[in-house]
């Protein structure tokens, strides 16, 4: 079982990195389940379902099982049944599901939509050959500590900017505060220039891969494609044996 986050800013890649991680595991054999817990939902689509409902919108049904007595929360909600019924798989047989809306609250969150996450990352009906792949926001401080220590590496997506490149410090700490020890760096929509070179190869974390600017990125986006079906995939499969090697596998 391997659980993976991917995080970065808006419009880095997080999305597309993805679902072309998600194809590629599916490829070798993984039983890959992918959930979006990004605000703009658009994990389905780039993997080429319609139709998921989101499981914040199961309110009764989460309410039911994440409260205890007295307004507690239930650490380990049941969910496997849900999670089974509200996902859809894929093409790849890739099992997409959705979160919804988190609200936001500050340290130590515990709305129900967080234990559900939590539960699912936690032990959800995983076995040995699973890979679960979160997208998720740059935000993951609302996730808390219980939710990430599930969490076996936290990829952080930054384009090739000095800009960007500060949101990877502030992606770092945050893995740190919550207790994810492992990062790894993922630079996406690289150009080659003297000053993006320097800042790869001044990265102090460890890199995972560089994907290339492409058109063919856009257009699959264009042509509502899951990008997959249309990159050039070396960089990805790349990246996707370093992950293996950096969580062990
Ligand atoms: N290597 C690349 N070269 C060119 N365009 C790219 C590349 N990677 C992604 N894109 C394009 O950038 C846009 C944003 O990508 P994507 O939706 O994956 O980002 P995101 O980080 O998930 O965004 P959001 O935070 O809005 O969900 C898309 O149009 C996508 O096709």
């Amino acid at each position: 079982m391997v659980k993976l986050a991917v995080s970065g800013k808006g419009g880095v890649g997080k999305t597309t990195l993805t679902a072309v991680l998600a194809h590629l595991f599916a490829r070798d054999g993984y039983n890959v389940i992918a959930i979006d817990a990004d605000s703009d939902m658009n994990l389905p689509s780039a993997l080429g379902v319609k139709d998921v409902k989101p499981l914040s919108g199961l309110k009764d049904v989460i309410e039911q099982r994440v409260k205890g007595p007295l307004g507690t929360y239930k650490v380990n909600p049941k969910v496997d049944d849900v999670f089974e019924a509200y996902s859809v798989r894929n093409e790849d047989g890739v099992r997409v599901a959705v979160l919804g809306t988190i609200e936001k609250g500050g340290d130590g969150c515990f709305c129900p939509e967080n234990a559900f996450l939590r539960a699912i990352l936690r032990h959800a009906i995983f076995r040995e050959n699973d890979v679960l792949l979160i997208d998720m926001e740059a935000g993951i401080e609302h996730l808390g500590r219980g939710t990430a220590k599930g969490v076996d590496l936290l990829i952080a997506v930054v384009e090739p900017g000095v800009r960007s490149f500060e949101t990877l410090s502030r992606i770092e700490k945050l893995a740190e505060d919550i207790g994810i020890d492992r990062v790894g760096v993922v630079v996406n929509k690289y150009i080659e220039t003297e000053r993006s070179r320097e800042l790869v190869e001044n990265l102090d974390k460890p890199l995972l891969g560089v994907i290339p600017y492409s058109q063919a990125f856009i257009e699959a986006d264009l042509e509502n494609l899951p990008p997959y079906r249309v990159v050039d995939l070396e960089p990805f499969i790349e990246i996707k044996n370093n992950i293996l090697r950096m969580v062990d596998r």
